[in-house]
């Protein structure tokens, strides 16, 4: 699977107004390929067989002047976004329809994807938001009981760019030493590298508010679980349910199904629902969900985190994390290139058990910037970047991480039973 980088500089200079918005990138644009795929059959003559998908030549222009050729494998276009890699073995389907990848093309480190091509049950949100999918090498094969359609055939039906035969090695390494970088993916052969280029440098993801493209328009109310197995519900009280209002950033569903599973009964609401709204509604705690984009960018989802503080016990998953940690008074800051996939190990400071987590964000809460009271309960171990919070005196908690996986491991689910036991220790001190 070792692809070799073969780099030619074609050797043009950038006029000036395409130099680089970041500093150290070099000018001269970079047009880089991986060893294009050649399939023996043994039995055909020509020793080639055809992939059983359409193919069109695509290219990936990355902002630092990088050139990928590549081949499509979902739908046709030219798309700009962050690029971000994923290190989950599997579970692409479960990130494609994470909401929060809204705004960003995801490579996939794992070198082969699509090989259990997807079916109707791994759905995170009812759409793929995310810009495109990027990988080294597409299975020429489905082989799952639960497959319902290959991989190129889903792209395709939702209007999504997957593209394929490039070097995802070297791409990853390039955005562990830059940092995420933007980028335009596009298949259509009219637009120059140049266009492209400037396409990838003139759009940015910082200061967008991204979750109200991703949040449900209007409240409904949320009764799917998971698996009999792993429902939990033993902590009701008098037989009722715990009642929890869910703030709709870009909600994945397992969250609701775990939160479901722990015996909640939950509403789900946009992410422009008033808190006082909220309140009226008298519910038992209130989750802020995940979703896309720059936290510092949506001031009105930090004032209603900041309404709602101290009045009923909150639990904030990622973004709502963000958001919980500058509503107590935080900054919150863009990571190098933020963790994506599904070994990340993480700290518990308060047993100091480690879980292995299912991560997904590229902003982080500067610890430094909260205020006294505000405890740091989860330390992400690859770089101590902050992965979790309490302020105990409002009834909060919050996570960077995903305690509902999906996918990754389980690890953290505990997290949900610790919600759970905050609302029952604030209805027993009320
Ligand atoms: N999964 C999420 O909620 C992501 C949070 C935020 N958009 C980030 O990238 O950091």
């Amino acid at each position: 699977m070792a692809a070799t980088t073969m780099t030619t500089t074609l050797g043009f200079v950038l006029p000036t107004s395409l130099s680089p918005r970041r500093g150290g990138f070099r000018v001269s644009v970079i047009r880089c390929s991986a060893s294009p795929l050649t399939l023996s059959t043994g039995s055909a003559a020509s020793g080639v067989v055809e992939k059983p998908w359409s193919t069109y030549d695509a290219r990936l222009v990355l902002e630092d002047g990088s050139i990928w050729p590549a081949k499509s494998f979902g739908a046709p276009g030219t798309r700009v976004a962050e690029l971000v890699f994923n290190t989950s073995l599997t579970g692409y389907q479960e990130i494609l329809t994470d909401p929060s990848y809204a705004g960003q093309f995801v490579l996939m480190t794992n070198p082969q994807i699509g090989n259990t091509g997807v079916n109707l049950d791994d759905e995170e949100s009812e759409q793929c938001f995310l810009a495109g999918l990027v990988i080294r090498s597409l299975s020429i094969s489905t082989s799952n009981w639960r497959c319902t359609k290959t991989l190129a055939d889903y792209l395709t039906e939702r209007n999504l760019m997957g593209i394929y035969d490039l070097d995802t090695r070297a791409i990853t390494r390039r955005l562990r030493e830059e940092g995420s970088l933007n980028g335009v993916l596009s298949t259509e052969q009219t637009k120059t590298d140049e266009e492209l280029l400037h396409m990838s440098r003139s759009w940015d993801i910082v200061g967008i508010d991204l979750i109200s493209d991703v949040s449900c328009k209007s409240p409904y109310e949320w009764v799917d679980k998971t698996d009999p197995e792993w429902d939990f519900n033993t902590n009701t009280r008098d037989g009722k349910p715990y009642r929890v209002i869910a703030y709709d950033f870009g909600i994945k569903h397992n969250i609701l199904r775990r939160l479901s599973s722990y015996g909640c009964q939950i509403t789900v609401v946009p992410s422009t629902f008033p808190a006082s709204e909220a309140l009226k509604m008298n519910p038992d705690g209130i989750l802020f969900s995940n979703g896309p984009g720059d936290p510092s960018a949506v001031p009105y989802a930090v004032e209603t985190v900041k309404e709602l503080l101290g009045k009923v016990p909150v639990y904030g998953i990622c973004m709502g994390h963000q958001l919980l940690g500058q509503a107590l008074g935080g900054k919150t800051f863009k990571m190098k290139f933020g963790h994506h996939g599904g070994n990340h190990p993480v700290r518990n400071n308060r047993t100091g058990q480690v879980e292995i987590s299912a991560q997904n964000h590229n902003y982080a809460v500067d610890p430094t910037s909260l205020p006294g009271g505000v405890e740091v309960t989860h330390v992400n171990l690859n770089d101590g970047s902050c992965a979790g919070l309490s302020f105990p005196a409002m009834n909060v908690m919050s996570l960077q991480y995903h305690p509902e996986a999906s996918p990754g491991p389980h690890d953290s689910d505990n997290a949900f039973r610790e919600f759970i036991e905050l609302m029952k220790r604030s209805k027993q001190s009320s």
